[in-house]
């Protein structure tokens, strides 16, 4: 089957929906969450197989995966340079006279992801740009610093001007059911988020079954998440098309009964051009347009960008460059 796509506003930053106020905590909808793990797992399997972008859309949604992507760099050997540098290709994802050939001077990534100590560099290369920098706070990866301060990290991460806080939930609440400490926990972080957005990351990798992963992502939306994340990229397994479809009917079964459209985030070992036009066309199938637009959906990649631009460049000119041609930082 062939898949068509609006790209018309693709690089506009947009925000059509109100953010999710969350609610209380629901535990007999918690309790009737059930995943089917072999009839995801089958349907996740046909979706790359079967989902195929006609040749002549290809460039025009991986243009839009550009508008897609939290550019991100998360390194123990981070330095102001490479973030700079970053921040420049998050200006300029492709080289200008591609964009100009490709008819769209202006498109930029949806936000550029970095550690807190590196918000600061972020949000100075990024001045007018309108790119949002994310931070990732909380103790990232594992999110087992003390509570008081998880939540100071938020506040500082704020302060120096990242507009999107991701965050990391406690698994070992979701390992023990401990579904109340698990809501008071981001409800608090996303208290301490103020006007920014809050991802909440679940670290899917590390939860278990696909139950735990459908009832943690009910139970962040529940507590106001803004979006929920699949993973940090530093657990050994990131997200999956099977983690994607429990998450993504997860948040339809939000806004089934609240109205409230809560965004997605798959993050780590998303590296190639094709797989992200899985994962749109799994977007576009399972939750509609709206999921296309970066104020719902975020790719949260590092080196995504440079495949992009090569698939970009081999579309214009019938060859491929190296990939070392296309750096991010
Ligand atoms: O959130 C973003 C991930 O850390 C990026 O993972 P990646 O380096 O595998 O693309």
């Amino acid at each position: 089957m062939q898949t068509t796509l609006d790209i018309s506003t693709h690089h506009l930053p947009q925000v059509t929906h109100a953010r999710n106020p969350g609610m209380g905590l629901d535990l007999d909808w918690v309790a009737s969450v059930h995943a089917n793990t072999s009839a995801i797992e089958r349907r996740a399997a046909t979706i790359g197989a079967r989902r195929s972008v006609k040749k002549d859309f290809q460039a025009a949604w991986l243009l839009k995966a550009i508008s897609l992507i939290d550019l991100t760099t998360l390194s123990g050997d981070d330095t102001a340079g490479r973030v700079k540098r970053l921040c420049a290709k998050a200006r300029q994802p492709v080289r200008a006279d591609m964009l100009q050939a490709l008819g769209l001077p202006g498109l930029k990534v949806g936000a550029v992801c970095v550690y807190h100590d590196m918000v600061a560099t972020a949000v100075e290369a990024l001045e007018g740009s309108g790119i949002p920098v994310a931070a990732v706070s909380t103790g990232f990866p594992a999110g087992l610093s003390p509570l008081h301060l998880r939540m100071q990290e938020i506040g500082e991460s704020v302060r120096a001007g990242a507009r999107e806080i991701d965050i990391v939930i406690s698994r070992r609440h979701v390992l023990t059911q401990n579904w109340q400490a698990l809501y008071d926990e981001m409800r608090e972080m996303r208290a301490a988020c103020g006007d920014a957005h809050v991802k909440a990351i679940l670290a899917t990798g590390e939860l278990g079954t696909l139950r735990n992963v459908a009832r943690a992502s009910l139970i962040c939306m529940m507590a106001g998440a803004d979006f929920i994340k699949t993973s940090t990229g530093k657990e050994s397994v990131n997200a999956t098309l099977p983690v994607t479809l429990t998450m993504v009917r997860a948040i339809r079964d939000y806004e089934d009964r609240t109205g409230i459209k809560v965004g997605y985030k798959p993050a780590g070992g998303i590296a190639k051009a094709k797989d992200a036009l899985t994962y749109m066309a799994l977007m576009k199938e399972e939750l509609g347009q709206p999921w296309l637009q970066p104020d719902l959906f975020r790719f949260g990649a590092s080196s995504l960008l440079g495949d992009i631009e090569r698939q970009l460049e081999h579309h214009l000119t019938g060859h491929y460059s190296a990939s070392n041609r296309h750096a991010m930082g």
